[in-house]
């Protein structure tokens, strides 16, 4: 299944973009089961994520966030509240945005304690436990893996998730999450969705904004050879529909034929 890319001038387009495939995604799920699985990622996809879930008050009214079990596609090994950490970002960005009333989703994050220690300081590096919050994060993971959505950042090194051009995670098919301790972007330490997950998912959709991310965008379109890790993802052949929503910007010089979603 080619990926679908759909571009626009506006951020603000892009966002509610992203938020309307999301709803479309969810009521899929909810027809079907009892709750919408969804995988996020950290960096720039927090603001969109705001955005799109709480400030567009028409997608707002259609989250059913009750529903929602929410996990992350990368975390970084920091406490929950640490500027780096992805579900700091989701919570202050969208949770803690979210009105009084709204019953809160059941959001999957890694065991801070293991990363903090019972003092609450954080804690020198220790493999053993990093390598105890990936598979306790793993042993969290929904029935069969299967994401109903995951919503993936590019980096402009081609990252995705914490899997980076050219590292052995990308080989990795025994693990569902995955520890790196090598991290080539700060912070080094994380955990990570490894390939067994993101070809089980349903659907894929990266979003990518700014024209710093053209020359890779360049590289994952129009390159057949390259291994790049969103690449891989793009050119998943086990069903899942990958989908990109970008801006004008990210897609400048690209050789492809964007949609309007
Ligand atoms: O380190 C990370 O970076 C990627 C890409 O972030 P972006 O800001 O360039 O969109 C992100 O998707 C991932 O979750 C995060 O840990």
């Amino acid at each position: 299944m080619p990926a679908q890319v759909y571009a626009y001038a506006e951020s603000n387009d892009v966002a509610n973009s992203v938020g309307n495939y999301i709803i479309k995604h969810q009521n899929a799920a909810l027809q079907s089961g009892e709750t919408f699985k969804i995988a996020l990622s950290g960096g720039s996809l927090g603001k969109v994520l705001k955005k799109a879930l709480v400030d567009n008050k028409d997608i707002a009214a259609e989250v059913n966030w009750d529903k929602w079990e929410v996990y992350f596609s990368d975390e970084r090994l920091v406490p929950l509240d640490h500027e780096d950490s992805n579900y700091g970002l989701f919570n202050s960005l969208v949770l803690k945005n979210l009105p009084a009333h709204i019953v809160l989703p059941k959001v999957y994050t890694i065991d801070e304690s293991l990363v903090t220690g019972k003092d609450g300081q954080v804690q020198d590096v220790d493999i053993e436990k990093d390598l105890e919050i990936a598979s306790k994060y793993e042993s969290n993971l929904p029935k069969g893996a299967k994401f109903d959505v995951i919503l993936l950042g590019c980096g402009p090194d081609g990252h995705t998730c914490s899997l980076f051009p050219g590292h052995k995670l990308l080989n990795e098919r025994s693990k569902l999450i995955a520890y790196i301790s090598d991290s080539p972007k700060p912070p080094p330490r994380r955990i990570t969705f490894t390939f067994p997950v993101l070809e089980n998912a349903t659907t894929i959709a990266f979003v990518a904004e700014g024209a710093g991310k053209a020359p890779i965008l360049k590289e994952i379109f129009e390159d057949k050879h390259t291994k790049l890790p969103s690449k891989l993802v793009n050119d998943l052949t086990t069903g899942v529909q990958v989908s990109w929503f970008v801006d004008n910007s990210a897609i400048e010089g690209v050789g492809i034929v964007p949609s309007k979603y």
